[in-house]
């Protein structure tokens, strides 16, 4: 079994819809351990309706759109790490995390504690705006610190090429391309937009 695990700098950067993608062109499987916020599409619905592909059940469906850590105390659950354990399945499988790495999953667990756990290779998503320079760069190393294998960086938004070969000169870190913002967002339209992403060296990395 191989996993890729897709992470970001934050929440909203755009982690759903490039897992959706990358989904689709691998011909993966995707999971999502832990969903906080029940309320609006969730991120498998999502990824359901814009990959196609097969989908595992979230391990933690929380209701309240909030840090997971917070959504399983306000349903009086704790999130257990040794129930995120990645599953078998055959071929590869994409994992989404929650928000970004340092995201508490209970009172001693951050979200990159379990990803380190895991020992799969992982794409960090960061947005091209303002601010991406210092978000990526603290999310690398603090993902390099934990002994994670970071197959690169992909970028979301417009394009911001200074930017984006800025963080990969200083990072020292694989670029992966940049998918745009889509005006209309279907199976399609990421399908032919997701041809930017090096895919092939994340499939390499599997
Ligand atoms: N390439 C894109 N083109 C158009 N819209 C996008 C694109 N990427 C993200 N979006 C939109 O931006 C919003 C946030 O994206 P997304 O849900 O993928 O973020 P996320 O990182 O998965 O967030 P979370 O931490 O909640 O899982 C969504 O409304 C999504 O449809
Ligand atoms: C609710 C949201 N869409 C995500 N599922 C969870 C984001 C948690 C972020 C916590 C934080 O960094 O402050
Ligand atoms: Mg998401």
């Amino acid at each position: 079994m191989s996993a890729v695990i897709v992470t970001g700098t934050d929440t909203g950067v755009g982690k759903t819809v490039f897992a959706a993608g990358l989904t689709a062109a691998l011909g993966a499987t995707y999971w999502k351990p832990v969903q906080s916020g029940l309320e609006d599409t969730t991120d498998t619905e999502t990824v359901a309706a814009l990959s196609g592909a097969e989908i595992l059940p979230e391990a933690y469906r929380l209701n309240m759109p909030a840090s997971p850590h917070l959504s399983a105390e306000d349903m009086g659950v704790e999130i257990l790490p040794d129930r995120l354990a990645l599953p078998q399945v055959n071929g590869p499988l994409v994992v989404e995390g929650a928000g970004g790495i340092m995201v508490p999953l209970n009172r001693k667990t951050f979200f990159l504690d379990v990803i380190s756990g895991w020992q799969a290779p992982v794409v960090l998503v960061a947005r091209t705006a303002l601010g991406t320079i210092n978000h990526t760069s603290l999310s690398l190393m603090a993902l390099r610190g934990a002994g994670c294998n970071v197959v690169g960086v992909a970028f979301v938004g417009d394009a911001e090429p200074e930017v984006e070969q800025t963080i990969a000169e200083m990072c020292q870190v694989t670029y992966l391309g940049r998918l745009p913002y889509l005006e209309t967002l279907t199976r399609e339209t990421l399908s032919d937009a997701f041809h930017v992403i090096d895919t092939a060296t994340i499939r390499r990395a599997l």
